[in-house]
């Protein structure tokens, strides 16, 4: 377990909605967050993220499983397993940040974030200066007297992180922090999350129904659906090879992919054909492959889908090829790619992605 800094281990959250109804909103959800993750956590409205993420620090509980933080377990055998003042303390060190910024309007910025230090050992003085730095940390130190209603969405989600990390939590929970902003503010509070990310170690729950947030930034990314955790594992796997139709849906380009491919009736190969996905770093360019692998073995690739995405910074091209010939001929393509650094994945007839 080492480095995990969260582990939630086989949590239900069951809700009692009527005398004898109960919703069961998280089910037998299992999901280990490493230090320096940035962890998105997609899926379509009411499939259960924000009660599961708030099981974290215990603003839920959970109707069964086990919760660790930072190697301390709060809730495991149906009940909470540290004293009240400890999970005060606890949630001292997770972060929240919200939709709806939640800001105090009547006082300025600045009393905001100093308002998150008022239980702190800290000397007035240095409550002020702590929370001027923050500020500077979101880059809003000339906007410390402004108050919130004075401030754009971006900048009054920009004081409610400096707030968030105010008692210098090691983890941010961010539950639909961007759906209220635009594209442009959208993505730089994005890169505000992920410098934050690298530059104070912090690890970041991402909750979200947009996928490009989590493309931009995430490392990680888990798919929920009713409850259930139907896909996990590092973005650029489950991006690149989703295994669940919603995950394809999530993920635009690989369903663009999928549809191109039913639309060729993938029954109808022929014996001597074989559908392939090529992986490639960016700068490696989809026509010379193909051109190369007939120049170098003769054997013919159609290209029936190409794309390139971006997974943080990184350019990641994406391509699906018909390779006919005998076996030695596939094999020998293969080889050719393989050799240029591309990650050839074979996929049969249903889609299935098969290493
Ligand atoms: N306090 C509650 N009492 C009863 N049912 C609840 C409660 N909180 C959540 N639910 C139900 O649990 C399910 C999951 O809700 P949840 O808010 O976790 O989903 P979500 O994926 O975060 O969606 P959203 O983005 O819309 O908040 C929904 O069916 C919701 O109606």
């Amino acid at each position: 377990m080492g480095t995990n800094i969260i582990d939630l281990e086989h949590i239900d959250v069951t809700f009692q909605t009527g005398k004898n109804e109960t919703v069961q909103a998280v089910k037998d959800v299992t999901l280990q967050v490493e230090k320096g993750d940035i962890y998105g956590v997609v899926g379509y409205s009411g499939a259960g993220k924000s009660t599961l993420v708030r099981t974290i620090n215990l603003l839920q509980k959970p109707t069964a499983g086990k919760i660790t933080v930072e190697g301390e377990v709060l809730f495991a055998d149906h009940k909470q397993q540290i004293s009240n003042a400890k999970l005060q303390e606890k949630r001292r060190n997770i972060g929240m940040i919200f939709q709806h910024f939640n800001l105090l309007n009547e006082t300025t910025v600045l009393d905001n974030v100093m308002f998150a230090l008022k239980h702190s050992k800290l000397s007035d003085d240095e409550v002020e200066q702590k929370s001027l730095k923050l500020l500077d940390l979101v880059g809003l130190k000339d906007k410390a007297d402004a108050y919130p209603v004075q401030l754009s969405g971006g900048e009054q989600q920009r004081v409610a992180i400096a707030r968030a990390l105010a008692n210098d939590p090691e983890i941010l929970i961010s539950d639909e922090a961007t759906s209220a902003l635009d594209p442009r503010n959208t993505n730089q509070i994005l890169d505000l999350l992920k410098d934050l990310n690298e530059k104070l170690g912090l690890t970041i729950i991402l909750i979200t129904h947009e996928m490009d947030a989590v493309k931009r930034v995430a490392n990680k990314i888990a798919v929920m659906q009713h409850g259930v955790i139907i896909e996990k594992g590092e973005l650029r796997q489950v991006f690149l090879r989703p295994q669940q139709e919603l995950t394809r849906q999530f993920v635009g380009g690989s369903l663009a992919a999928m549809d191109t491919l039913r639309s060729m009736n993938l029954g109808t190969l022929d014996d001597d054909e074989e559908l392939y996905q090529l992986v490639y770093s960016g700068d490696s360019v989809a026509e010379p492959l193909i051109i190369g692998l007939y120049r170098a073995t003769g054997v013919e690739a159609s290209m029936i889908y190409g794309n390139v995405e971006v997974l943080g910074n990184v350019p990641i091209g994406m391509l699906f090829v018909i390779v006919k010939g005998t076996p030695d001929q596939r094999e020998a393509a293969v080889k050719f790619f393989k050799d240029r650094d591309v990650e050839v994945t074979k996929i049969d007839d249903r889609g299935i992605w098969h290493d």
